[in-house]
């Protein structure tokens, strides 16, 4: 493994949701698996007041609830270690005197820990704070060239990053604006737009699957694929993230970033290699093919819908208009489908179906690919009901793995059909659990990969799919339909797909489908 070179993590919003859950544990996890520089430190930047001792405190305690979660234990040597150049930052976000302090301790902290100015800032905070934040770095710590040693026309060879949290922008005018103010501090070879999926080990996966494999190319395209399904299903319902969501909803918080990650990865032409440049060109090209819906035509291709009353997976719920943060007029989804076309060579015709929902029956994410029945043959004629076509499922989480569905004779004197799995399970044929996402793409941006990060152009070219569908839906004069906590979305979600003869599909589906008797 290549080792990053020695630095500083800054984290802004450290007293926040996700640097507790994810952030932190992340960080406790490299250097569990030796991948910490030796000289490494992390500041704590938030508004809260407290001290070192009380920052350090929280860090040990994130770390070792992850710990019981993933039923692991806690190296406490190595967890003092990181902690003995673990700091907090008190201030506001847009403070001028806060930075410039920052900057002065990021200065004492190279010296005592021999950092050698290189740092990583990441933005873990509300999106209303990313400006001030931004605008302040470029101003004391990190733009170009703004102090002597520090980035930009390079008076010494540290380097400075900023990792980016989602949602970058709300839409294609916020996201261009966002771009362009990171554009007059940073060059884009510093910033680093996270989506944690990318992060996701299934995820990446995906590449090794379709390029490492010569038996998917050939059939990887409109001729043998009858259409691909997305589901990001999700059990809990907005809880205490109302305030934040109600901006959102669902096609903002998932399908533009996470769902869009997954379908380009599917979608996309090999790469001419397997460097950032390559990876996120290929991926541009599939948002900049995806056919439009046009405001008019957007309640004929997506469905969106809010939760009702209900309970589920333990969470009670007086149904999302009644969430704590949302009015009660709110017309934003919590639940959305849609049918997709790439208009491209590969892809022409072929349906992508994307759906994805807080408060609905399971927590999943996968991808199903299926395939096209066979040309006419004796099974389709001599059977009392057509064999089922293959479908390929990737399994994004839980119990990560591949599953490729195929028919299978079941033993005895009939013809009797049955679909079978073939499958590889990362527990089980590896051993392991797969890593958190966060602690690889951490990893990543401390050596300045930024493959799995999302480039400038990229985030523009995948709002530029949504925009006309948020435009279509404020236009619309359809309410937002609804659907009961613990169920699978709004019926008319299941109409979008079952219009077309094809149904939601999801890996526990195969054991339920019955056999296929034939007269052979
Ligand atoms: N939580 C998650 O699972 C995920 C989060 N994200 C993204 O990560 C970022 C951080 O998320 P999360 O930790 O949940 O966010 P939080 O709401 O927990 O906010 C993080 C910190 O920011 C400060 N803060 C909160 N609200 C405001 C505000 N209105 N103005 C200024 N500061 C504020 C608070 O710190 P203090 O008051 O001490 O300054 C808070 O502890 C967001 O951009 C989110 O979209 C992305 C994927 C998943
Ligand atoms: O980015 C987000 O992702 C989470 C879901 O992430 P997962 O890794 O658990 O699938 C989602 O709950 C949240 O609303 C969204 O902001």
């Amino acid at each position: 493994m290549a080792t990053a070179r020695p630095s500083t993590l800054v984290i802004f919003g450290a007293s926040g949701d996700l640097a507790k859950r994810k952030l932190l544990p992340a960080i406790y996890e490299l250097g569990r698996e030796k991948l910490l520089p030796e000289k490494f430190a992390l500041v704590g930047y938030a508004r809260s007041e407290m001290s070192d001792e009380a920052f350090r405190a929280e860090f040990k305690q994130a770390v070792e609830k992850f710990a019981r979660s993933s039923k692991s234990s806690v190296d406490q040597t190595l967890l003092q270690r990181i902690l003995s150049a673990v700091y907090y930052h008190q201030g506001d976000y847009g403070s001028a005197e806060a930075h410039a302090a920052l900057a002065t301790k990021l200065e004492d902290i190279d010296k005592k820990h021999g950092t050698e100015g290189n740092r990583l800032f990441y933005l873990s905070t509300p999106p209303e704070t990313f400006e001030p934040i931004i605008e302040n770095l470029g101003k004391y710590t990190a733009g170009f060239g703004r102090r002597a040693g520090d980035v930009g026309e390079v008076k010494t060879d540290s380097w400075k990053r900023i990792i980016i949290e989602k949602p970058f922008g709300i839409d294609l005018p916020s996201a261009k604006e966002l771009n362009s103010q990171l554009h007059r501090h940073f060059k884009e070879s510093q910033v680093f737009r996270i989506d944690h999926y990318l992060g996701k080990e299934t995820v990446q996966n995906l590449m090794v699957l379709r390029f490492a494999n010569s038996i998917f190319e050939p059939i990887w395209n409109y001729k043998y694929i009858d259409h691909v399904q997305i589901t990001v299903s999700e059990t809990l319902g907005v809880g205490s993230r109302g305030g934040y969501y109600d901006k959102s909803g669902a096609t903002r918080d998932m399908i533009q970033n996470h769902m869009f990650q997954l379908m380009a990865l599917v979608a996309m032409e090999p790469p001419a290699s397997l460097d950032a440049v390559s990876i996120r060109d290929e991926k541009t090209k599939v948002y900049k093919s995806v056919r439009p819906i046009r405001p008019e035509a957007v309640d004929q291709f997506t469905v969106r819908a809010q939760y009702t009353a209900g309970e589920h997976a333990g969470q009670k719920s007086d149904g999302y208009l009644k969430e704590k943060g949302v009015p009660a007029d709110s017309k934003t989804e919590t639940f959305a489908a849609m049918k997709l076309f790439i208009d491209n060579w590969r892809w022409s015709g072929t349906p992508f179906y994307l759906r994805t929902g807080k408060f609905l029956d399971e927590k999943l994410s996968e991808i199903v690919v299926r395939f096209r029945s066979p040309p006419l043959t004796l099974f389709q004629k001599q059977c009392d009901s057509p064999v089922y076509p293959n479908d390929l499922i990737i399994r994004v989480q839980p119990e990560e793995g591949i599953e490729w569905r195929i028919n299978g004779k079941v033993p005895g004197g009939t013809m009797n059909i049955k679909p079978v799995n073939l499958d590889f399970f990362y527990k089980t044929t590896f051993n392991v659990e797969p890593p958190e996402a966060y602690e690889r793409l951490i990893y990543d941006a401390m050596l300045g990969d930024q493959t799995l990060f999302i480039r400038g152009d990229e985030v523009e070219a995948a709002w530029a799919v949504i925009d006309p569908i948020q435009e279509g839906w404020r236009k619309s004069k359809l309410a937002p339909r609804t659907y009961t906590p613990g169920s699978w979305g709004p019926k008319e979600s299941m109409q979008l797909i079952e219009l077309d003869g094809r149904r939601w599909l999801h890996s526990g589906d195969g054991e339920a489908e019955p056999i296929v008797a034939c007269s052979l």
